[in-house]
Formats: structure tokens, C-alpha cells, sequence
């Protein structure tokens, strides 16, 4: 029987989860501390010994019509910080201030990192999940590939309880089990920072 070519990859892939995973663990440190909280933090809190991720790889390949092409619709990553890299093509818009802009990340042997939904609730919204989307071209191909880095499934996130006071700041979102989140964000039709708004305290 054929094998599947992650097959092949398995140990490669095995490798980068566990170096992205350190990446993730070190910039979530800084946050933490950032955040005015104790560097480690996120990291207790959150599970991230046994935090989630998901490794994918998009290809666009280029389409003669482009703009009338979706490429990948407007949307939020749900866990707390995604790491992307592509093959040097740009695509990759943010949303800020309702414009979209371009994101060229030509910086060698980088990271582009989104901040994302769980980091939105656990900071109480001092982190902005980032809105996105990828367009496609008329002439190459694009590739990314991106993992995204979450608490541990059965975490429950909500607004971290040194960052809230009932009466100047009161806490945004309810609490909700990560894997819950997930499994909402993943049935609902793909659209911009719609399952934030259903979680609003
Ligand atoms: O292709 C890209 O640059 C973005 C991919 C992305 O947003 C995703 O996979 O969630
Ligand atoms: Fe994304």
C-alpha cells in the first residue's frame, strides 16, 4: 500500500512542531510579562506543556482572473499565536482600521506571528487577534506554511483574573474550554472575528 507522503515527513514535521512549540512558549513568556504578569504565566495557565497545534500548508497556485478569486476568506486563528512562512510570494493581508494591508515578510529565515482569538480573551482584548486573509496572483504560485499554537484542549480561557476589576475592567469574554471554542469556530462558516462576538461578557 502507498504511503502518504506526511508520511515520509513525519520525523521532519515532528522536529518543527517541537521548535515552533519553544518559539511560541518564548514569545508568550515576553507577553506574559508584558501583560504585567508573572513570565510563566501564560504557560501555567494556558497548559502549554500540553498545548494544541495544527500544522497546515496552503497552496495558491496563480489564477488568471485574481480578483475575482476569494483565495483564503477574511477570518481570526483561534489559538494564541500562529507562526507562518512562505515561498517568498506575497499574499498575506491584515485588517487595521478597516483597510486591508500587505504583508511582506522578505525578511530571511523569519517568522511572520499572528496574534490570535485566545490570546484576545485571555489578555481581556489588550492583545487584538489579528483579521486576515491570503489573495492569489496571475503569475506564481504561492505556498505558506503556518502552525498554530493554542492552549491545551482542555484549558479553560478567560480573561486573565490580574488583568480584571469589576468596576474599571470588567472582563470582555466568557469562559470557555479551548476545545469548545475550537469546535465552534470550526462549524461556523469561515468569516472574519465572528466567534469572538458570541463570547462576549
Ligand atoms: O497563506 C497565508 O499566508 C495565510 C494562511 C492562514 O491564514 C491560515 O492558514 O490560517
Ligand atoms: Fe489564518
Amino acid at each position: 500500500m502507498n504511503k502518504p507522503i506526511f508520511y515520509f515527513c513525519r520525523e521532519v514535521l515532528l522536529e518543527y512542531s517541537k521548535r515552533t512549540r519553544e518559539v511560541t512558549k518564548g514569545l508568550l513568556s515576553g507577553i506574559s510579562a508584558g501583560l504585567g504578569l508573572d513570565h510563566s504565566y501564560v504557560e501555567r495557565a494556558l497548559k502549554l506543556d500540553s498545548g494544541f497545534q495544527i500544522f497546515a500548508a496552503n497552496l495558491y497556485p496563480p489564477c488568471p482572473q485574481p480578483e475575482l478569486a476569494i483565495g483564503l476568506p477574511p477570518h481570526s486563528d483561534h489559538g494564541l499565536l500562529t507562526l507562518l512562512i512562505n515561498n517568498g510570494v506575497s499574499g498575506l493581508q491584515i485588517k487595521h482600521k478597516g483597510k486591508w494591508f500587505n504583508v511582506n515578510n522578505d525578511i530571511p529565515n523569519s517568522f511572520l506571528v499572528n496574534t490570535t482569538d485566545q490570546l484576545q480573551i485571555f489578555s481581556n482584548g489588550k492583545y487584538k487577534s489579528v483579521e486576515h486573509h491570503a489573495i492569489v496572483n496571475n503569475a506564481v504560485t504561492r505556498l505558506s506554511v503556518v502552525v498554530a499554537n493554542g492552549p491545551s484542549l482542555d484549558a479553560v480561557v478567560e480573561p486573565a483574573y490580574k488583568l480584571v476589576t469589576e468596576e474599571k475592567c470588567p472582563p470582555k469574554y466568557i469562559p470557555m474550554k479551548y476545545m469548545e471554542y475550537l469546535e465552534m469556530q470550526q462549524g461556523n462558516q469561515i468569516g472574519g472575528k465572528t466567534c469572538l462576538d458570541k463570547i462576549r461578557a
